[in-house]
């Protein structure tokens, strides 16, 4: 163990002062800062108090991919789901979350198709961990405090196998292999997911017990190895997690993420594997696992293996980031989510709901949209209800489909009120409260990282920046057209109750205008007939098609 710590730097700079706790197999609650969140735990399978060992600090390991190919909406769906937790977590609650996540560069498939393409293995990784790392940025997912590569902490690896063997829950091999020695921990193996596959993994007939699984694997012809004390080999999968975990965080997590997959038999070993070398009773006091995206119709998860997946890339070809974002909030984040056009449409028809409403509480403020007076103070109280709402939704283990939920709420009836009208009318107004409700509406989507601003490149932002300008002109110009033609002279001759009629000289000025706004619709610019100014509403995107 004291080698571990010397090899580890990172353990020099952070290094918690709760060491772990438990006996057994039981689940312990942790002792230490109760947030007053609810998360569910998968150690459980029942939503417990989110408890933290440090004030405001959450540690948190995730699994991050193993690259050897493109990253698909399945990883995007993971990996944005959790962000959002991290987002809830850190911009809500205010705790500073320590995220560290793994890059598996070395591994059975990654070898395999190095072989294949007859390109080394590290250069393969590296062409697959860049491109994951700018589909997270496009995907706006927040980085990890550190990506931490597995070839690149091999001694703390070594060391790390050398500590449980020290502590006699593993052997190694005449063949040089080294395996984890289930039978020493008795019962308290499966304290996840339960015993499992009694047949464990295939391997070494030098098992003790077949459920055994590698923490180090002797190395076979063409494939790369390091030395080590068994001979030159190559980690094992789930020793990577435990040992670049403890090397950061020491013997205690307070959350650890990844897929559903991932639980059996990965982080049930890596559970093992910690508990094992720190002698402790519960190393990682969280387990948050999320639903896997399937194609529509298919029971098997979108997945590299099954060739079954869509790069995220080619979706963002076609769908934006929110609305993937969008899409991701529409379901709880441990539910199974099925991908298809429909599902898509159902996150983009919600998100511009929410766009035209805070276009039409901007139109409103500006004076541009008249309607009935409304009852202010009832809409100040239905805003401070949502806002608990949210609240009390994100604290129940980030039920996000309720926050969406109660913002629809608001918005259908913030536009209730901002149905326009024909005729002036000179009630009060009340622009404060609906300008109110539209940055509450911005600030919950930026939280979730939403962004309803929907700021575009550089050259874009420009392009419709200037497109916004033209129709507003346009419209105003429309407007004044309008209420010229509108406007009654008396006529001489005509008695003073006869009804106000606008001139027949007129009358082509006004069907101008309605010919205007009929073409402008057709192109997706849709002007609301109101008493004073034109209102109108660009096409998603600002652009004209
Ligand atoms: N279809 C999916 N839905 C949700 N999460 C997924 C899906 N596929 C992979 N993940 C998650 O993405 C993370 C990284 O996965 P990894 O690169 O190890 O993929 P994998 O499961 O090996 O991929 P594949 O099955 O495509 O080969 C893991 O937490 C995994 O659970
Ligand atoms: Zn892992």
């Amino acid at each position: 163990r004291l080698r571990l710590r010397n090899l580890s730097p990172s353990k020099l700079i952070f290094r918690p002062s709760a060491s772990c706790t438990g006996v057994g197999k039981k689940w312990t609650r942790p002792t230490g800062y109760d947030t007053g969140l609810k998360t569910y735990n998968s150690l459980t399978k029942q939503k417990e108090p989110l408890v933290l060992a440090q004030e405001g600090i959450a540690t948190w390991y995730s699994c991050g991919p193993t690259v050897y190919d493109h990253a698909h909406l399945g990883h995007a769906c993971s990996y944005v789901r959790f962000d959002i937790i991290q987002r809830i977590l850190s911009r809500v609650f205010g705790i500073n979350v320590i995220h560290v996540m793994v890059i598996t560069d070395i591994d059975d498939k990654i070898i395999r198709r190095a072989l294949e393409k007859s390109i080394s293995p590290t250069i393969l990784a590296r062409m697959y961990e860049e491109e994951f790392k700018n589909d997270m940025l496009a995907l706006k997912v927040l980085p990890p405090a550190v990506y931490l590569r597995v070839t690149e902490n091999i001694p703390q690896i070594v060391a790390f196998i050398e500590g449980i063997i020290r502590n006699e829950h593993a052997y190694a091999t005449k063949q040089g292999d080294v395996y984890f020695d289930i039978g020493s921990i008795g019962d308290r193996y499966g304290k996840l997911m339960g015993a499992g596959d009694a047949a464990g993994e295939p391997g070494d007939t030098e098992k003790r017990d077949s459920r055994d699984f590698a923490l180090w694997k002797a190395s076979k012809p063409q494939e790369p190895s390091w030395e080590s004390p068994w001979g030159k080999g190559r980690p094992g999968w789930h020793i990577e997690c435990s040992t670049i975990a403890s090397s950061v965080f020491g013997s205690q997590l307070d959350i650890h993420s990844g897929g559903v997959d991932l639980a059996f038999p990965h982080h049930e070993n890596e559970i093992a594997q910690c508990e094992a070398y720190h002698q402790c009773g519960q190393w990682g006091n969280y387990f948050l696992h999320s639903g896997h995206l399937h194609l529509k119709g298919s029971a098997e998860k979108m997945s590299k293996s099954l060739n079954n997946y869509i790069t995220i890339k080619d979706f963002l070809e076609s769908y934006s980031t929110n609305e993937f974002r969008m899409f991701c909030l529409l379901t709880k984040y441990r539910s199974a989510i099925d991908y298809s056009d429909a599902s898509l449409n159902e996150a983009r028809s919600s998100l511009a709901t929410i766009t035209a409403f805070t276009h039409d509480a901007q139109a409103y403020m500006r004076g541009q949209l008249q309607c009935q007076a409304v009852q202010e103070g009832a809409l100040w109280e239905r805003l401070a209800e949502t806002k608990a709402n949210v609240v009390r939704a994100l604290a129940d283990d980030f039920d996000t489909p309720r926050v969406v939920n109660a913002i629809m709420s608001l918005v259908s009836h913030g536009n209730r009120h901002l149905q326009p009208i024909a005729k002036p009318d000179r009630s009060p107004r009340s622009p404060a409260v609906f300008g109110a409700f539209l940055t509450y509406i911005r600030e919950v989507f930026e939280v979730l990282g939403v962004d309803l601003l929907d700021r575009k490149e550089p050259h874009s932002v420009d392009s419709s920046g200037t497109l916004e300008n033209v129709v507003e002109q346009l419209a105003r110009f429309r407007s004044d057209v309008r209420a010229f033609a509108l406007s009654v002279e008396d006529m001489p001759g005509e008695p003073a109750h006869a009804s106000p009629r606008p001139h027949s000289e007129k009358l082509p000025l006004l069907k101008a205008c309605d010919t205007l706004r009929k073409d402008l619709a057709s192109i997706g610019v849709h002007i609301r007939v109101s008493v004073c100014v034109g209102q109108w509403r660009l096409p998603k995107g600002g652009r004209v098609r």
